[in-house]
């Protein structure tokens, strides 16, 4: 049985329960259920907290989980990722208020506000400053108005909660943050139970960012158009019943999907169809 944890609580915990069921697997009804066995997918989820999962995969006593980069960086434990599930992105930042330092470099004999200590203090650590740094569990913002620190580290995303509070961000981030599947470092290559789980996840990961499209287009400018829809690897062109037409099939980023069709449009493609992807393996 693959043993998998996942986040309980917080920003990682809703989406990685959605990822998760949209891969397929069984999951938790109620917000308090610790454990859950999913017999016929043969895999058993843990909910732990966002900031323990690392230290679960990293002693082994669990096979994979699903984290923040951040928080897998913070732990200092013997887990590394194996794949970016593009959730809860973030940057990991220095702020303070408007007028005071403005590099990481005259952080000397300051202290530093964060709930991410073990990041913070390797960035200062390698930029060669000394300065102290003290842990705390959230609403980091607060802690300048309240003199615990005269600057602080903490996750930006929108930037609200800095504004808010009547903080600027200082230089440039510190990481670039997002959920990850993180793995014990330096064990054997992941087994077929946790491939599959993998292979689930990069299916979901595909469906969510690709639409199929659909067109017929004169035999002539099939080149041209397969140049703006080339597909993963190579689009299906099958003949069509009116003579000099073809019918073209590709997978095409959801993004980008208004875009293409104008483009094919303008090359004398028509009945341009886009279709959700439910599912895939690639
Ligand atoms: N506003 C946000 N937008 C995107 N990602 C975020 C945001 N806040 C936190 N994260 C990410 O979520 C993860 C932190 O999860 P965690 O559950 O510990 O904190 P939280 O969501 O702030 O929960 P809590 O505040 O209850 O402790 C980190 O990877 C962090 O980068
Ligand atoms: O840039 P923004 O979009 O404002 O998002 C960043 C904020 O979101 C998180 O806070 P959360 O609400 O989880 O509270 P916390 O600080 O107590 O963790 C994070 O700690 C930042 O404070
Ligand atoms: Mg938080």
């Amino acid at each position: 049985m693959l043993r998998i944890a996942v986040p309980n609580k917080g920003q990682l915990s809703g989406p990685a329960a959605a990822m998760l069921h949209e891969a397929g697997y069984r999951q938790r009804k109620e917000p308090k259920e610790l454990v859950l066995v999913d017999p016929e997918n043969e895999v058993e989820f843990f909910y732990l907290r966002p900031r323990d999962i690392a230290i679960y995969v990293g002693s082994g006593r669990l096979d994979i989980g699903i984290t923040g980069r951040d928080l897998l960086l913070d732990s200092a434990a013997n887990a590394e990722e194996i794949l970016q599930l593009g959730f809860a992105r973030s940057t990991f930042r220095y702020a303070t208020v408007p007028g005071s330092v403005q590099d990481v470099k005259e952080f000397g004999g300051l202290t530093i506000a964060t709930s991410y200590p073990e990041v913070v203090k390797r960035h200062l650590a390698d930029n060669s400053v000394e300065a102290s740094v003290v842990r705390l569990d959230g609403a980091v913002e607060t802690a300048i108005q309240l003199g615990v620190a005269q600057v602080i580290a903490d996750v930006v995303e929108t930037g609200t909660s800095l504004r808010n509070a009547g903080l600027e961000v200082i230089g440039e981030p510190i990481l670039e943050s997002e959920a990850v599947v993180i793995r014990r470092t330096g064990t054997s290559e992941p087994d077929s139970k946790a491939l599959q789980f993998l292979r689930r996840l990069q299916g979901v990961l595909v469906a969510r960012r690709y639409v199929m499209m659909d067109y017929d287009i004169r035999v002539e400018q099939v080149e041209k158009a397969i140049a703006v829809t080339p597909g993963l690897e190579s689009p299906t062109v099958s003949p069509l019943h009116h003579e000099g037409w073809v019918a073209v099939r590709a997978m095409v980023p959801s993004r980008d999907a208004q875009r293409i069709m104008d483009e094919l449009y303008d090359l004398g493609a028509r009945a341009i169809l886009t279709t959700g992807i439910h599912a895939c393996r690639l």
